[in-house]
């Protein structure tokens, strides 16, 4: 009986993920999103029934890239009737930068609690050559990837790292790229670097922001959206930076990635640097808790609070658990003192935080990183890192 039921849920998600890519490759986008919706339910029944099965990971994945795909879909289809037309004769947009003046998130480093290793990885391969590039006849290192488990900081220090050197920032993500570009993505990957070279050679410094980079660079079964050209461009672009006219341009590719393991080594050969960004250790998760706890101190009162205990506690929590957890606690109590009606006037208010607030909401939320995510990443700094 149970393998009847994992028989039809195999097979039937299969008919549907075949159907949606070939209405995908017609350019029928609205029939492929819903056949790639049935194929994930059933494909995710079937992970809910038989989660220990060995082909698991395999559909996590399929499920993974449908879903991403759905997303690049809708993306295009909202900005088609944006524009009034169809799908296929959408205008194109031009490459996005974020000039340092006009980002929102100003921190700096000094802003980030820790990752010492990765801002002296950073600087020695970034900072260094864009103030002194004199000291560097023989150029810098162009790409730059930062890898490791999710929610831990890539996304911040890269931030950071652009307010360090007033850098613009081309953020790039794989739905947007792919959306955008539907289609044509090569062309506007070139775009992208057209535009990085014409910024740098003004002399501001560019940072080109790939987001979970292993979508756009892993090797696809069953490509609909010129992925291999895309990437063939992107390759192409990359070596180009090493020439000559190219060697001393303030411009970099940062790739973040939690799948290192994911990317082709033509890939990964580009990118020269490849520095690992790890989890919050004890005392870190403990200069986490108080930075964000500081950050309340100003209404509620934190001097009850054991941080060791909660460093203790949160062994496996990311960077970005531990901001959640003490958001989560802030919530807590604003709703308990609006309930009471007790939070009506501005300042401080009586209240404490407790050790008891924190133990709620951390004993409800399962930590992030498991040891072995951790140990694929070891093995895959053994083999690949370079800093
Ligand atoms: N060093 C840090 N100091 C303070 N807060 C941090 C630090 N690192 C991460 N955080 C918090 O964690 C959140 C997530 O960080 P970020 O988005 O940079 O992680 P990420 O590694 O890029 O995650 P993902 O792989 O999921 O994209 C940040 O918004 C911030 O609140």
């Amino acid at each position: 009986m149970a393998s009847m039921a994992m028989h039809y849920l195999v097979e039937k998600g299969t008919e549907y993920a075949r159907l949606a890519v070939e209405l995908d490759k017609k350019g029928e986008y609205e029939k492929a999103i819903k056949y790639y919706k049935a194929a994930i339910e059933l494909f995710s029944k079937y992970l809910s029934l038989y989660p220990d099965n060995s082909l698991a990971d395999f559909y996590k994945d399929l499920i993974a890239k449908y879903k991403l795909r759905i997303e690049i879909l809708e993306k295009h289809m909202e900005k088609a009737s944006a524009a009034g037309g169809s799908p296929g004769d959408v205008s194109k947009d031009d490459v996005e930068i974020l000039m340092p003046d006009k980002r929102s998130n100003k921190k700096k480093f000094d802003d980030l609690v820790d990752l010492e290793d990765v801002k002296k990885a950073l600087k020695r391969a970034v900072i260094y050559p864009v103030k002194t590039p004199h000291l560097y006849p023989l150029g810098w290192p162009k790409g730059i990837l930062l890898f490791g488990p999710p929610g831990c900081g890539k996304t911040e220090i890269s931030i950071a790292l652009a307010n360090e050197i007033n850098a613009a920032l081309i953020n790039v993500s794989p739905a947007t790229i792919m959306s955008k570009w539907l289609g044509e993505s090569e062309k506007n990957v070139a775009k992208v670097f057209n535009k990085a070279r014409e910024i740098a050679s003004s002399g501001t410094p560019v940072i080109i922001f790939i987001d979970e980079v292993d979508g756009l660079f892993q090797e696809y079964s069953d490509e609909v959206g010129g992925e291999k050209r895309m990437r063939n461009q992107f390759l192409m672009e990359m070596d180009g930076l090493k020439e000559k006219e190219n060697s001393k341009l303030p411009l970099f590719v940062i790739g973040a990635t939690n799948k290192p393991w994911k990317l082709d080594i033509g890939f990964i050969r580009r990118f020269e640097k490849r520095v690992y960004v790890p989890p919050p250790d004890r005392e870190v998760r403990k200069a986490l808790f108080k930075y964000y706890i500081d950050k309340l101190s100003s209404v509620y009162k934190a001097d009850e609070l054991d941080l060791d205990k909660l460093a203790e506690m949160t062994e496996g929590y990311s960077s970005a658990d531990i901001a959640s957890i003490v958001k989560e606690v802030q919530n807590n109590i604003a709703e308990e003192l609006n309930e009471r009606q007790d939070g009506k006037a501005s300042g401080s208010v009586e209240r404490r935080l407790t050790m008891e607030d924190f133990v709620q909401v951390i004993n409800r939320r399962k930590p992030s990183i498991s040891p072995k995510m951790i140990e694929a990443y070891k093995i895959w700094y053994e083999q690949h890192g370079a800093t």
